[in-house]
């Protein structure tokens, strides 16, 4: 089942054109790598997915309820010094333009998506005081907040460690499993290949590989030049 269907989508900013003509769809299930090197477009079609940038042309078809999509934006991009409790700002993550206050079931819901997560010993503390991991498991909860249909992740293990890394790409299968499309972009590929269906080769084009094995000489006439590292 279609979630997303982007046609002729063309993304940039002002007169910019950053990726010209992407034909591409998010299916329910789908567990999708973003690779492509710096600047090559990523979050720019990221940020076109989820509604924050307009397409210069094209058009996008959502096949999603209100808050259809949770996106965990990149740590690096938070101000940490904005004085937010956890707990609000996983709260945060179920408000929309029509929904301002949240009901009790809303909070239960917020609630046990922080347990699973490991952050509720940590509610109460501003999210200035948090370590770069912590404030990343708290972004992750305020994704999942609101029971989305897609996830959008971008570089979501910068600051994680081992431990919780396994914790939570065993969550993110669990959640796949159960229905959830996932993007996620990495600049991992061992991390991409170990845990997507597919790889969309990003870098001022965008080319979708449906395998999650890519070789050297795929990516490069994906013209996506991302080092292929050997994890052991
Ligand atoms: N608000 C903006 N206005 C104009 N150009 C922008 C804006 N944001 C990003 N860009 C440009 O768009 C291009 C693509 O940037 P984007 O952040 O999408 O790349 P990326 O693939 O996510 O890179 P990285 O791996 O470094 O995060 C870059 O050249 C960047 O300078």
């Amino acid at each position: 089942m279609e979630l997303i269907v982007l046609k002729n989508v063309t993304c940039g900013y002002g007169t910019t054109v950053i990726l010209p003509r992407v034909n591409f769809a998010i299916s329910r299930g789908d567990f999708i790598g973003v690779i492509g090197p710096n600047g090559g477009g990523k979050t720019t079609l990221i940020k076109t997915l989820i509604g924050l940038i307009t397409p210069l042309g094209g058009t996008i078809e959502k096949h999603i309820k209100e808050l259809g999509i949770g996106y965990m934006p990149q740590s690096a991009t938070i101000d940490h010094q904005f004085p937010a409790k956890v707990n609000d700002v996983v709260f945060s993550g179920l408000i929309s333009r029509k929904k301002f206050f949240l009901n009790k079931s809303d909070k239960i819901a917020a609630h046990d998506i922080m347990r699973r997560i490991g952050i509720t010993d940590y509610a109460d503390r501003n999210i200035g005081e948090l370590s770069g991991g912590e404030l990343q498991r708290v972004l992750l909860a305020r994704a999942l907040a609101c029971n989305p249909q897609i996830l959008v992740l971008d570089e979501p293990t910068t600051y994680i460690d081992q431990k919780f890394s396994k914790d939570f790409f065993t969550l993110l299968k669990e959640l796949n499993e159960s229905g959830l499309a996932i993007l996620m972009i990495s600049h991992d590929l061992g991390t991409i290949s170990r845990h997507v269906r597919k790889i969309a080769c990003v870098n001022r084009a965008f080319h979708l590989h449906n395998s999650n094995t890519i070789t050297a000489h795929q990516l490069e006439l994906y013209d996506c030049p991302v080092q292929l590292l050997v994890h052991k």
